[in-house]
């Protein structure tokens, strides 16, 4: 058996560039289909179906009852977007999700320090955001946390490499257009969804 692997955001993106240039549906809502929930998937009107197997960068569904087909469609006139067969853990498919690490700053960690918060489960470091988030939390606000990881920790005694704060900066630079897009398209979301409610 392959070892699935990790996706990169350029694989990521990749994958969903071609997506989008193989069909004019913006889903509006995204639906995970498990076992025997499949069939919802084909309610879609006007439905654009691709095979995991034709995605580039996808996994594969390896489960009995899950199809493996992501359906465009719509649903009540709304575009959607249904998985049908998702993927587990069990699978051998890594979690897409990260334990955020927070330590005091203002320095860098340590070689022994980034080895020892790796072996404690930590996948990212940082010295900001987690003391924001639990203030606004105490404070009743609802809280959605965006990190962009900017630098790799270094973990080997022989590197060369060091965490350093112009590193930070480039690739917040280099990442800006994406986050404002990202940040003002949340935002316009949670109008919607407020206005919604
Ligand atoms: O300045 P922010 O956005 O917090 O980002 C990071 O950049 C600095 C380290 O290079 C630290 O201040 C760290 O929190
Ligand atoms: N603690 C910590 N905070 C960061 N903020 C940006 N990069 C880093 C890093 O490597 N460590």
């Amino acid at each position: 058996n392959q070892t699935p692997e990790c996706y990169s955001y350029e694989d990521c993106k990749a994958t969903a560039d071609w997506l989008l240039s193989q069909t004019d549906i913006r889903p509006l809502v995204g639906i995970v289909c498990g076992s025997g929930l499949g069939g919802l998937a084909n309610m879609l009107k006007d439905q654009v179906v691709f095979n995991y197997k034709d995605i580039p960068n996808f996994p594969q569904s390896t489960v009995h009852g899950h199809a493996g087909r992501l359906v465009f469609g719509t649903l009540k006139g709304r575009p959607c977007i249904c998985m049908q067969g998702r993927f587990h853990i069990y699978e051998g498919y890594p979690l897409q999700k990260g334990v955020y690490c927070v330590l005091g700053g203002p320095s860098f960690e340590t070689i022994a320090e980034c080895r020892m918060l790796h072996r404690m489960g930590a996948d990212a470091v940082g010295m900001s955001t987690v003391h924001e988030a639990i203030t606004a939390r105490h404070c009743g606000m609802r809280v959605f946390a965006l990190s962009l990881i900017t630098n790799q920790a270094v973990m080997d005694y022989e590197s060369k490499e060091k965490a350093n704060h112009e590193e930070v900066l480039q690739t917040g630079k280099d990442r800006a257009m994406q986050l404002e897009q990202l940040v003002s398209t949340i935002v316009i979301r949670i109008e919607h969804s407020n206005n919604y409610a």
